[in-house]
C-alpha cells in the first residue's frame, strides 16, 4: 500500500529532514507516527501525498511509483489519497456542504452523485444539520468532521492525518479518533502524526517513532514513548 525504501530528504538550505526511511504500511493499517518536534514527521507526510519530493528513495503509493509519475497521472493518484491537517484548511467563503461537495467536482464526478454522496459523508461525520454553516459559524471539532468527510468523499485508500487533533481538547479528540477509527474499519489505511501520548497509549495501534529524521521504533501495538 505504502512504501519508502531508503528515503532521504533534505531541504534547500540544508536540513536533513529525513534520512534513510524505509518503511512498508499494509492495506488497511493505522499507523501512529511519533517522534520529538523536528524529527521529521510532516515531511514523511508531505512525501506521501507528493507535497514534497525526496532527494534520495523511492516511494510506492497504491502501486504509483511517486517519483517516476507521469504529470497527469497526478490527479488521480492524489485522488486516492485523503489528507487531514491540524488546522483543517477548509475554504472560508463554502459552507459545510460546498466543500465537501468541492471535492468531488475537482474530480468531474456526476452532479447527481456529488449531492448524494456528500450527504451520505455529511451523515457520517454526524454533521447533517450544520450542512449550510460556515467554517466561521462551526466549533474546532466540527471544521474537522468536515475536513474528515471532504478527506474521504472520494473514497481515497489512504488518509494521511497530521496532528489532526492537535488543536482540539480531549473530549472532541477522542470523537475525532473514533471516527477515524471508523474510516479504518470501512478498509482504509490510515497514518496519522500524533503528539497526543493519551491517545496512542489508550488506542494501541502500530507505532512508528521518527528521531532525527531516521525511524527509531517500530511496532506493533506500540506506546508513545515520550514525556510531552
Ligand atoms: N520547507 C522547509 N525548509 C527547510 N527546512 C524545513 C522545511 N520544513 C521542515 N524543515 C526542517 O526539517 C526538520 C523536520 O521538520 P518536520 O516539520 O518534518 O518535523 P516534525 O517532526 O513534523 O515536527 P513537529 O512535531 O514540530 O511538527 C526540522 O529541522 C525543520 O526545521
Amino acid at each position: 500500500m505504502i512504501e519508502m525504501h531508503d528515503v532521504w530528504k533534505t531541504y534547500s538550505d540544508g536540513t536533513n529532514a529525513l534520512r534513510g526511511i524505509s518503511i512498508k504500511v499494509n492495506a488497511g493499517d493505522f499507523v501512529y507516527v511519533v517522534g520529538p518536534s523536528g524529527a521529521g514527521k510532516s515531511t514523511f507526510m508531505k512525501l506521501m501525498y507528493r507535497e514534497e519530493r525526496p532527494t534520495k528513495g523511492q516511494i510506492f503509493v497504491n502501486g504509483f511509483n511517486l517519483e517516476r509519475l507521469k504529470q497527469r497521472k497526478i490527479p488521480f493518484v492524489r485522488r486516492n489519497i485523503g489528507v487531514i491537517f491540524q488546522d483543517y484548511r477548509l475554504l472560508p467563503k463554502l459552507t459545510a456542504y460546498e466543500n465537501i461537495a468541492f471535492a468531488m467536482e475537482v474530480i468531474e464526478a456526476p452532479k447527481k452523485h456529488i449531492k448524494k454522496r456528500t450527504m451520505e459523508v455529511l451523515e457520517l461525520v454526524k454533521l447533517k444539520e450544520k450542512a449550510d454553516s460556515l467554517p466561521t459559524q462551526l466549533s474546532g471539532g466540527e471544521q474537522q468532521r468536515v475536513a474528515i468527510a471532504r478527506a474521504i468523499v472520494n473514497n481515497p485508500a489512504v488518509i494521511i492525518a497530521d496532528e489532526p487533533t492537535g488543536n482540539l481538547d480531549p473530549e472532541t479528540s477522542w470523537g475525532i479518533m473514533k471516527l477515524l477509527e471508523e474510516i479504518n474499519y470501512r478498509g482504509a489505511t490510515i497514518v496519522m502524526a500524533t503528539h497526543n501520548k493519551e491517545i496512542v497509549n489508550t488506542m494501541r495501534k502500530r507505532v512508528i517513532a521518527i528521531e532525527q529524521g531516521q525511524i527509531a521504533r517500530d511496532e506493533v501495538r506500540g506506546e508513545y514513548g515520550y514525556e510531552d
